[in-house]
């Protein structure tokens, strides 16, 4: 016998009551009953989960019985034929109520059978505690050209880590662009996946709208077909692409949306062309003034923009936060072709000195006054853009470089969907619009003016008075 005994484990006291549960024993043919109603209970859970496949194939089944083939063939050509009807009588409702919720439950499958592959190749599936944990793909929501995946990330994603595979998870589904948007939950994501483009035909000339809407300015066309509105009050605007990537679209196209205002005198347009005028002067009457070969008169057009602004700030100090236009006192769109000629290239240190400090304040207390700026700009390089970011409104046409997008639109604006320098040279005036505030970079193309368009339109609305400096009385 030991002398010492070692036992691990907790030592379990004597209870005061014992008690010695009841043995039961169970006939064979009521366990057989029970899992009998079990199997029948789960099969009716299965039956119901997936009714969208047992409803029709019982459905089918029972014409088949009652009817032969000629039950669900004649059924199904009904369906086809009130379907035909309903789209051909009414396509917005038949749209949305049944051809985008069929086509959004076969994507929504479509997506689901890549999905897991997808997740691990782009890096967004995450290991945790020895298990695999991947983002949830939720609803999928169909319109024209576009499919909007909500997916639910996985705890500590955020929706950049989904943005900056965007071009990975485009080439897996088979689509043209992917951008990640943060959805209405934290924890959720948009995925919107690009299928067709909207933009790849031209926009013609919008119609111009009697009272410009100053909030949504009707310039173009954005990415989900829509028209877009580009908002002018409270910001400025500065238009960047490359030689032949349509800078003058966006212009024309802003100056068509204010031409009726320019008519009842609500909007003044400035113009400034200092590449000599091969831009803007062909409809240089729907400017009040305008300058194209004269520095001098430049300068003087911006610092007179400028102390407007000043003035209007200390008139509407504590009274308004947002100046309205009024005939008496209207809104004024500084619209300047190349930028860079006053900012960077221009000789004459003085006058060029003069323009920045006149532009800074111009920039920095003109969007609250009415006093804006659209400037177009050619050369995205940092020396030449020293006002970027008293743009609140920037828009990227084609460029060059991918490095460019960053430093013309803001950091992570690639990353975010807007691939400029991927924008094709058969696609002048497309571009992504940035504003300031928003994550979401919008693709828009801008509608087209041919010279004749843009000459109709000085004739029909412009108002030419001052010419370089010199003062032209009368209608153009
Ligand atoms: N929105 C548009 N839709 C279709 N085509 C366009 C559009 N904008 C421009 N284009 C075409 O592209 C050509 C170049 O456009 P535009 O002169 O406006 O470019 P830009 O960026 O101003 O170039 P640059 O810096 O050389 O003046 C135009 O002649 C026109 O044929």
């Amino acid at each position: 016998m030991p002398l010492v005994n070692v036992i691990r484990g907790d030592r379990i006291d004597a209870a005061p009551i014992n008690v010695r549960t009841p043995f039961i024993r169970i006939p064979l043919w009521l366990a057989l009953t029970w899992w009998a109603v079990k199997a029948l209970g789960r099969l009716t859970v299965v039956l119901l989960q997936f009714w969208y496949v047992t409803g029709p194939a019982v459905f089918f089944g029972w014409l088949y019985l009652r009817w032969g083939w000629a039950g669900p063939a004649g059924f199904l050509a009904a369906v086809g034929a009130l379907s035909a009807g309903w789209g051909f009588g009414h396509r917005p409702s038949w749209l949305r109520f049944a051809w985008w919720p069929a086509l959004a439950r076969y994507r929504r499958w479509l997506y689901r059978r890549n999905w897991q592959a997808a997740m691990v190749t782009a890096r967004l599936a995450v290991s945790f505690d020895h298990h695999t944990v991947l983002p949830v793909l939720r609803k999928v929501r169909c319109a024209s050209g576009v499919d909007v995946v909500a997916v639910r990330m996985v705890t500590g994603q955020i929706p950049d880590d989904f943005a900056k595979v965007a071009e990975r998870l485009a080439h897996t589904f088979g689509v043209r662009q992917v951008k990640a948007v943060p959805g209405p939950r934290p924890d959720v994501v948009l995925l919107h996946l690009f299928r067709g483009d909207p933009l790849a035909k031209l926009v013609h000339p919008l119609p111009v709208p009697a009272v410009p809407e100053f909030t949504a300015l009707p310039v173009g066309r954005q990415e989900d077909g829509d028209g877009y509105g580009l908002r002018l009050f409270g910001t400025q605007v500065l238009v960047v692409g490359a030689t032949g990537s349509g800078k003058g679209s966006v212009i024309w196209s802003v100056v068509r949306s204010l031409a009726a205002g320019t008519t009842t005198g609500l909007v003044q347009l400035w113009g400034l062309d200092p590449k000599g005028g091969m831009e803007l002067g062909i409809g240089a009457p729907m400017f009040a003034r305008f300058a194209c070969r004269d520095y001098g008169a430049m300068c003087e057009l911006i610092e007179d923009a400028a102390a407007l602004a000043k003035n209007r700030a200390r008139n509407l100090h504590g009274r308004t936060r947002q100046h309205t236009p009024t005939p008496d006192e209207p809104l004024i769109v500084l619209v300047i072709d190349e930028l860079a000629n006053l900012t960077a290239y221009l000789t004459d240190r003085q006058l060029k000195d003069r323009i920045k400090a006149a532009l800074s304040i111009l920039l920095s207390q003109g969007r609250a006054v009415g006093v804006h700026v659209v400037a177009a700009i050619q050369d995205p390089r940092k020396e030449v853009l020293p006002f970027r970011d008293l743009f609140p409104t920037r828009i990227g046409l084609r460029l060059a470089e991918a490095a460019q997008v960053d430093l013309v639109l803001g950091e992570g604006m690639r990353d975010r969907g807007a691939l400029c320098d991927r924008i094709p040279q058969s696609l002048p005036g497309v571009g992504f619009v940035v504003i300031d505030g928003d994550p979401t970079p919008m693709r828009v193309r801008f509608s087209y003016l041919s010279d004749d368009e843009i000459r109709e339109l000085a004739q029909t609305y412009g108002r030419l008075r001052v010419i370089d400096g010199e003062v032209l009385d009368g209608v153009a």
